[in-house]
């Protein structure tokens, strides 16, 4: 799971339907500048509010290019029941790699009821798991010891750590990771610290822009080069705060818009596109991060 991975907008067209072609000109040109891999149905894909036939096609589109390109393809799972996110693992198609799996939301079942959540849900899958932590979106946090005992588990390969900022559990479970268990940065204004702190790498909307930096960032830190990791890391800091000024995904996709990647910069309901001056904002810092 090394590296940076690139959780892929859902682009539309004029019509509505789900712009196939602007997907596969995305996943070259993010695989092209250097991300291991690909997550499609992130919450940066809007999955919400995809139809199960679209979710489908957007998973083909992109195992084909990450067959194609010796990369990484993770799906974004979420769910708040083990038996139909366990059938939904089941049912995955062939050419994905991993399964993003959001810690159940809305429940609050507890640590207790994550840890058997997740234990039913290593017992059944065919990929790798990857859970996804990020109690500001689920209402349930999962301490440090939690997802180190989750990460024992021979088929929970990583977290997607997003608590929001780097609290005590995230430096907690960087010093002591468990044997083939990694970290991965999702809050991606905090993804140079948590870097610093041991993380392998990140799944970052931001990375739709300025990929190869991105990409430079995660490798600097381990390389240890941290004078460099430091400037890049503030510069890419800066991007990613003006990306992230409005929710998600709609700033990265008037972005795109503007650049000509994506055929219009339309989100779903309950989503409503960008403002114009948080696009020009973001537009201006993508290219101009600052020294
Ligand atoms: O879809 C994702 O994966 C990501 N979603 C996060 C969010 O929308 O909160 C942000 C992160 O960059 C990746």
């Amino acid at each position: 799971m090394r590296g940076i991975h690139v959780p892929l907008v859902t682009p539309f067209d004029s019509s509505g339907a789900v712009a196939v072609d602007a997907i596969e000109k995305l996943a070259h040109q993010v695989l092209d500048d250097g991300a291991a891999g690909l997550v499609a149905l992130g919450t940066t894909g809007e999955v919400a509010a995809l139809e199960p036939a679209e979710r489908a096609r957007v998973i083909e589109v992109c195992a084909r290019i990450c067959a194609e390109r010796n990369a990484l393809l993770t799906v974004g799972l979420t769910g708040n029941d083990t038996r139909s996110t366990s059938r939904a693992l089941r049912d995955l198609p062939e050419g994905v790699g991993a399964a993003l799996v959001t810690v159940p939301y809305f429940l609050r079942p507890g640590e207790r009821g994550v840890i058997a959540h997740f234990e039913a849900l290593a017992e059944e899958t065919p990929v790798p798991l990857v859970i996804y932590q990020i109690p500001y979106r689920t209402g349930q946090a999962v301490s440090a010891a939690t997802l180190r005992h989750l990460g024992a588990h021979p088929m929970v390969a990583a977290v997607k750590y997003a608590a929001g900022g780097i609290d005590q559990d995230a430096v907690d479970l960087l010093g002591d990771l468990p044997e083939g268990f990694e970290v991965l940065g999702g809050d991606d204004l905090f993804i140079s610290p948590l870097l610093a702190l041991g993380a392998a790498g990140g799944i970052l909307a931001s990375a739709h822009l300025r990929t190869r930096a991105f990409v430079e960032l995660a490798d600097a830190w381990h390389a240890g080069d941290v004078e460099r990791a430091r400037g890049l890391g503030h510069r890419l800091a800066r991007l990613s705060a003006t990306l992230f000024a409005e929710p998600n995904p709609t700033v990265i996709k008037g972005v795109l818009h503007a650049q000509g990647l994506i055929p219009t910069p339309d989100v779903r309901l309950p989503l409503v596109p960008a403002g114009p001056e948080a696009v020009s904002q973001a537009r201006l810092v993508a290219v101009h991060p600052g020294e």
